[in-house]
């Protein structure tokens, strides 16, 4: 599979502040990538890198094998959604899709038309009457009728409402599965979004923690639990993500895969096996350790 999007080494400060260290991404052409991690972990400074709105300190960042920095070649199949975006004064929405249409070369105006509609938008309010719902629902529209080679979505859907998530979600898919690009997502509601997710990118503070597809991430932790001591057992020698305890019963989650024979030994001895979800994962690898950085596993 072709590299859409790639980084080697980029760092970036704001004043003493380190947004990005030293990071090393590669994003698949054609795919939709999570960009997780939490507030202030540095998604929003690696998406302004990668889409050349601002520069790195050092370290390179490559869309389709460019530069993207001021190159009009790069930048023409990129559209850029985020919570907040500015609009002329003036505008209603309908100036918002005549000027999406103008800048985005493959925008589709009948699909931007039935989004509207999906969305119950009206093309002639204007955007700073919207309420928040509505004004992510406009930027939903473009990023997904822009029908861009490359979409950043940053947050995309703050104010957005669980049935209009839902609705986002289900129009990506579908749209996605017609006209394939490249979808670079930053979330927080990583179980929501989990099934559109091919590839997940997680940062935190920083430094990429997880680059990977979703489906071998997946397979890549178990959770166990039962008997304190059995599950000790178990988990001895693994990498412990995470382990809870009450009373005699504890539950662990550990990197790698519990071999077949091992894991029917164990259950016949009174241990439950549960799969791990992306957002468990996600936060055993992010979560700050007792000594208050983030860890990628403890051991017990
Ligand atoms: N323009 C700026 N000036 C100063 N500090 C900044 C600036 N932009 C980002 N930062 C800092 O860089 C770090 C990373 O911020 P960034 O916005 O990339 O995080 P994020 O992962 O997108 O967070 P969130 O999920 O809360 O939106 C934070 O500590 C933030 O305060």
């Amino acid at each position: 599979m072709s590299t859409a999007l790639r980084t080697r080494g980029v760092t970036k400060h704001f004043g003493g502040t380190a947004a990005l260290q030293d990071v090393d991404v590669r994003v698949p052409e054609h795919t939709i990538t999570g960009l997780l991690g939490r507030n202030g972990a540095g998604k929003t400074t690696l998406m302004q890198v990668l889409s050349g709105q601002i520069i790195a300190d050092s370290g390179t960042a490559e869309v389709f094998g460019e530069h993207p920095f001021e190159n009009e070649r790069v930048l023409r199949q990129m559209c850029f959604i985020r919570e907040g975006q500015k609009y002329p004064d003036n505008f209603k929405v309908r100036h918002a899709l005549r000027a999406a249409a103008m800048l985005f070369p493959r925008w589709d105006g009948p699909y931007a038309e039935a989004l509207l509609a999906d969305f119950q938008l009206p093309t002639d309010r204007p955007i700073k009457k919207l309420s928040r719902g509505m004004f992510s629902a406009l930027g939903v529209v473009i990023g997904l009728a822009s029908r861009a080679p490359l979409t950043f979505f940053d947050e995309p859907y703050l104010g957005l409402d669980a049935v209009s998530r839902q609705l986002f979600y289900d129009r990506l898919l579908a749209d996605y599965a017609e006209n394939p690009r490249t979808v670079l997502l930053s979330t927080h509601l990583i179980d929501e979004a989990a099934d559109l997710i091919e590839h997940v990118v997680a940062i935190d503070a920083g430094r990429v923690v997880l680059d990977d597809a979703t489906d071998r991430l997946r397979g890549d932790a178990v959770t166990f639990s039962g008997p304190a001591t059995l599950v000790d057992e178990l988990a001895g020698g693994r990498t412990v993500l995470r382990r809870e305890q009450l009373g005699g019963t504890a539950r662990a989650t550990v990197r790698g895969e519990v071999p077949p024979a091992e894991r029917e030994a164990a259950e016949s001895r009174g241990l439950d096996f549960e799969p791990v979800s992306l957002q468990q994962l996600i936060v055993h690898t992010t979560a700050p350790s007792p000594g208050g950085t983030a860890s990628e596993g403890t051991r017990s």
